[in-house]
C-alpha cells in the first residue's frame, strides 16, 4: 500500500500529471505523435521507443550486466547507436532528470507515454532503475547482421526467437528507417527522407502486421533492394510466421502482446536493480508547498490535496485536513484542528493523463499556533451531494509533518551563484550540538555525455537568531548555472526536509524574518 511521502512520489507525477491546472507536460514532448514540429522527417514518439530498445539491447542475462541503465548516453558516437535519436531523448529527459528520477527511469517513462499516446497499450511502468556510470558493451542489432546472430543477441539478453519478433514487430510499427542515417537502405540520402515501417507510422497499431501478411508492406527492412539488409524480413518469418499472424489477429491481441513484451524490455535491469511494483495513480496525495516558521507564534502550512476523481464527481467534493497537535493544548484552551481546503478554479482545477487519470485540486493555507504545532493531519474527503464521506489516512499513520527542521522558503534565495538556504530546526536539537547541514546534489557536466552527472556537496549551516522555540541556521554555498535546477535536503541529525527544489532560488530575494 502506497505510503506518503515516497521517494517515487516524482516519478508518479511525471507519469500522471500531463494536461490541467499542476501539470509536468512530459507528454508534450510528443506531440504531435505524428512528427517532431522543430525537425523535419523526425518522430520524436518513434525516437523515444528506439531509445529504450537500444539502451536495453545489450544486457547480459548470465551476468546481470546492463539493461536500461542509460549507459546509451555514453555510447552515442557507436556505429550500432547511429542517428539522432539518443542524443535527442536524453536531451530532452535532462529537462526531468533529478536525484530521484534517473535517466534510465525516465527512457522507461518516455517509452510508456509514446505507446500510450500514440494509440498504443498502457505499459505497467515499474521504477528505481539506477544509472551506469560509462559505456556498456556492445552488441546492439543491426540490418546487415544474420538471423542467427540475431537470435543469439535476443537470447543474451533473456528473449527467445518469439520474443524477438514481437519486441521487433510492436517497436517497428512506429518510425521508420532515415536516409540520412541508412542511405544503403533507402536509397535516399537527404535529410528528411524516411522510409516507414507501416502505412499508420506514428499510430501504435497492428499495421506493421497486417501489411507484412498480406504482402502490401513497405517496411524497408522487409522490401530493400539489397536481401542482406532485410533484418525484418528475416526476423518476422523465424518461426514461420506464427508470432506474425497472432499480432495482426486483431488490434486488442497486438496491443496486448506488445504491452508484455515492452514491459519486459523495460524491466530488463542490472541484476543489481530491485525495481517497485508498477505505479499506479495515488488516490489522494498531499502537497507541501510551504512548512515555515511566520513568526515566533505561528508556523503556515500551505499545501494542496490532489484527488482522484471521476469527471461527474470532480465538482461535487469538498475537502478537510483534521491535524494531529504536536503537544497537546492547554488543559483551559481549545484548538481547533480543522484545516479548511479550497477547490482550485483555474482549468476546472483539474489536471489530466492519458491513460483517463482525472484529478481534482484543493488548496490550504494556513497559520497554526507554534505552542502546539502539527505532528499529522489525516484528509476527509466529502461527497456533497450525498453527504458520504471518505476518511484517508496514509495507511493508518496520518499523513506526517515534522517540525524538528523546517525549510524556510521565503528567506533563502540566490544571488549570481551565491545560495543562502535557511532552515528553522528546534531549539532543543541545536543546543546539543546537533549540526545543521543542506545536502545539495550538484550537477556537474561529464565528459562524452550530454546527460548531467550528480555529486552530493555538503553545505554547513550557521546558527543565528532565536525564533520562539526555534533557532535559525544559515546554510551558503555556490551553485553553477547547471545546478540552478536541482534539489537539496536540509538535515539536521535524524530530522530533514528531502527533495527541495533550488530552481526558484534565483527568482526571489531572501526575506528578513
Ligand atoms: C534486430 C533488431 C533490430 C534492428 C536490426 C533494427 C533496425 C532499425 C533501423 C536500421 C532503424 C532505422 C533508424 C533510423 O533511420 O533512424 C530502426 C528504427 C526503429 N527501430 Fe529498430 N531495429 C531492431 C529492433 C527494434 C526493436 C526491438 C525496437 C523496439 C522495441 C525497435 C524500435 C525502432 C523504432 C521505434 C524505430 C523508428 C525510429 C525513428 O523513426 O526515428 N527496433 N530500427
Amino acid at each position: 500500500e502506497y505510503v506518503w511521502p515516497s521517494k517515487h512520489d516524482r516519478m508518479e507525477d511525471l507519469l500522471v500529471l500531463q494536461g490541467g491546472y499542476i501539470r509536468e507536460g512530459f507528454v508534450d514532448g510528443i506531440s504531435p505523435c505524428t512528427r517532431n514540429p522543430n525537425a523535419p522527417g523526425r518522430q520524436t514518439a518513434a525516437e523515444w521507443i528506439r531509445t529504450a530498445f537500444h539502451d536495453m539491447a545489450t544486457f547480459d542475462k548470465a551476468t546481470g550486466i546492463g539493461g536500461l541503465d542509460a549507459s546509451l548516453q555514453f555510447e552515442t558516437d557507436r556505429a550500432e547507436d547511429a542517428g539522432d535519436a539518443f542524443n535527442a531523448t536524453f536531451g530532452f529527459t535532462n529537462n526531468y532528470y533529478s536525484i530521484r528520477t534517473s535517466a534510465a527511469d525516465l527512457v522507461a517513462l518516455s517509452t510508456v507515454l509514446a505507446v500510450g499516446n500514440c494509440g498504443g497499450p498502457k505499459i505497467p511502468l515499474r521504477v528505481g532503475r539506477v544509472d551506469a556510470t560509462e559505456g556498456g558493451a556492445l552488441g546492439v542489432p543491426e540490418p546487415q547482421q544474420d538471423l542467427d546472430t540475431h537470435k543469439k543477441m535476443f537470447a543474451k539478453a533473456g528473449f527467445s526467437t518469439e520474443d524477438m519478433i514481437a519486441m521487433v514487430a510492436c517497436g517497428h510499427t512506429m518510425g521508420g528507417v532515415h536516409g540520412k542515417t541508412f542511405p544503403e537502405i533507402t536509397e535516399n540520402n537527404t535529410e528528411t527522407n524516411v522510409v516507414h515501417f507501416d502505412s499508420s507510422d506514428s499510430t501504435f497499431d497492428p499495421k506493421v502486421a497486417t501489411e507484412y501478411l498480406d504482402g502490401t508492406t513497405q517496411n524497408p527492412l522487409v522490401v530493400a533492394h539489397n536481401d542482406t539488409l532485410n533484418s525484418d524480413k528475416r526476423i518476422f518469418a523465424a518461426d514461420n510466421n506464427v508470432t506474425m499472424k497472432a499480432l495482426a489477429s486483431d488490434p486488442k491481441t497486438f496491443q496486448s502482446m506488445c504491452s508484455d513484451i515492452f514491459a519486459r524490455m523495460l524491466d530488463t535491469v542490472p541484476s543489481t536493480v530491485t525495481l517497485t511494483e508498477p505505479l499506479e495513480p495515488i488516490p489522494l496525495k498531499p502537497y507541501i508547498t510551504s512548512f515555515a516558521l511566520t513568526n515566533a507564534s505561528h508556523i503556515t502550512l500551505t499545501g494542496r490535496i490532489r484527488l482522484l476523481t471521476t469527471s461527474d464527481k470532480y465538482d461535487d467534493e469538498r475537502i478537510t485536513l483534521t491535524y494531529t497537535p504536536r503537544f497537546a493544548p492547554a488543559a483551559n484552551a481549545t484548538l481547533d484542528t480543522t484545516i479548511l481546503t479550497t477547490p482550485a478554479n483555474f482549468q476546472l482545477g483539474t489536471s489530466n493523463g492519458i491513460f483517463g487519470e482525472l484529478f481534482k485540486w484543493h488548496e490550504f493555507s494556513v497559520a497554526l499556533p507554534t505552542s502546539t504545532s502539527i505532528k499529522s493531519f489525516n484528509v476527509t474527503v466529502t461527497r456533497i451531494s450525498t453527504g458520504a464521506q471518505t476518511l484517508y489516512n496514509n495507511a493508518g499513520r496520518g499523513y506526517p509533518l515534522d517540525d524538528t527542521i523546517l525549510y524556510q522558503d521565503e528567506q533563502s534565495c540566490r544571488v549570481g551563484n551565491n545560495a543562502t538556504l535557511v532552515a528553522a530546526v528546534r531549539k532543543s536539537v541545536v543546543d546539543v550540538g546537533t549540526s545543521v547541514v543542506a545536502s545539495m546534489a550538484r550537477k556537474y557536466h561529464k565528459q562524452g555525455t550530454i546527460v548531467p552527472a550528480f555529486e552530493t556537496e555538503e553545505w554547513k549551516g550557521e546558527v543565528g537568531k532565536e525564533v520562539g522555540e526555534w533557532v535559525l541556521v544559515t546554510i551558503k554555498g555556490t551553485q553553477q548555472p547547471e545546478s540552478y535546477s536541482t534539489h537539496f535536503d536540509l538535515v539536521a541529525g535524524e530530522s530533514k526536509v528531502e527533495y527541495l527544489g533550488t530552481n526558484v532560488l534565483g527568482q526571489q530575494q531572501c526575506k528578513e524574518l
